[in-house]
């Protein structure tokens, strides 16, 4: 009820004030979708600048038709949202939440949590995208020992490559049947967009598990949903869906062996600073000249 009221409220702002906003802020948390319709009736919109990184809730395609500038704070929450796919990855690998759920329920079941719990030692991990997060993700796995890929549309140089100590992958479908774990470290568009369907996911490794920090809508959430239920999936952990906020009823909340929460990884008390005071400076940078006529 408290998040459809914030909701509500935060339709309802955007609402009164978008036919006169020159800039418009939002974020991908609890995004305000800048639809197509928005766009047109802010007729004295110049720019939109996303408060984190991926605007993926803005129609792109009118906005740029509108001749609207679209700014994102580049770089800003990446060490938080890599220190939190680590925290995912070891936190399904270990099979904690039914051992934490033991603790706080008076339980002392440990062949209940053994029996699906592993090392992550020893364990193949690929990431799909290595741009700025995908790269500090495969910093912070090198001293697990793990075997690390990666595929990306682009190869990272011949040095950090050896400095990473992971393996470039050109072909995703060649990669996906040799992990363990699999995060996803690319932008939702219009080609990654349920990229991850049945197909994909019948690829990847029975057993395999899954850590998505990137957007939900990258992949098909039934077949996802259905894998976790099969088994196929062993683990799927992550803090974005779509739509968001996560109506009750997504299937992801109740799927069996997940690690979900709100969208929350990018949004520790850190990452918030370094994106107010890198998204001053990208404002000021924006509207200085013209303040200074
Ligand atoms: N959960 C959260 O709080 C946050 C989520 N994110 C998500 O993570 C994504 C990645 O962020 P960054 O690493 O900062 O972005 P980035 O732009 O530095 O890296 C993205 C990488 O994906 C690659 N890529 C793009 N399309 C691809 C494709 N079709 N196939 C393979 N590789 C592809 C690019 O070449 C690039 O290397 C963002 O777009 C955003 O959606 C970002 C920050 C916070």
């Amino acid at each position: 009820q408290k998040t459809n009221q914030s909701c509500t409220l935060i339709a309802t702002e955007l609402e009164k004030h978008i036919a006169d906003a020159h800039v418009l802020i939002t974020t991908p948390f609890h995004p305000a979708y800048v639809s197509a319709d928005r766009i047109r009736r802010g007729k004295n919109l110049e720019l939109l600048l996303t408060a984190g990184i991926g605007s993926d809730h803005i129609e792109l395609p009118a906005a740029a038709a509108a001749g609207l500038t679209v700014a994102e704070v580049t770089g800003s929450n990446t060490v938080s949202v890599a220190e939190d796919q680590l925290m995912r990855i070891l936190v399904l690998m270990r099979n904690f939440l039914p051992g934490h759920h033991q603790a706080i329920s008076g339980e002392w079941d440990l062949a209940g949590i053994a029996h699906r719990a592993y090392d992550l030692e020893g364990k193949t991990v690929g990431t799909v995208g290595a741009g700025r997060i995908g790269k500090l993700l495969l910093q912070r796995l090198k001293p697990f020992g793990c075997n690390l890929l990666y595929h990306d549309r682009l190869r990272v140089d011949a040095a950090l490559e050896e400095e990473l100590g992971a393996a470039f992958e050109e072909d995703l479908d060649a990669m996906l049947p040799k992990c363990d774990v699999v995060v996803l470290n690319m932008p939702l568009t219009e080609k990654t967009k349920g990229m991850f369907n049945k197909e994909k996911i019948a690829k990847m490794k029975k057993g395999v598990i899954i850590v998505n920090n990137a957007r939900g809508a990258i992949m098909d959430t039934q077949a996802v949903a259905d894998a976790c239920k099969s088994g196929h999936i062993a683990g799927y952990g992550g803090d974005v869906w779509y739509p968001q906020p996560a109506p009750k009823e997504h299937p992801w909340r109740y799927m069996p062996n997940n690690a979900m929460t709100p969208h929350i990884s990018g949004t520790t008390i850190d990452g918030q600073v370094s994106r107010t005071t890198q998204q001053a400076p990208s404002l000021a940078s924006r509207y200085a000249p013209l303040a200074n006529r």
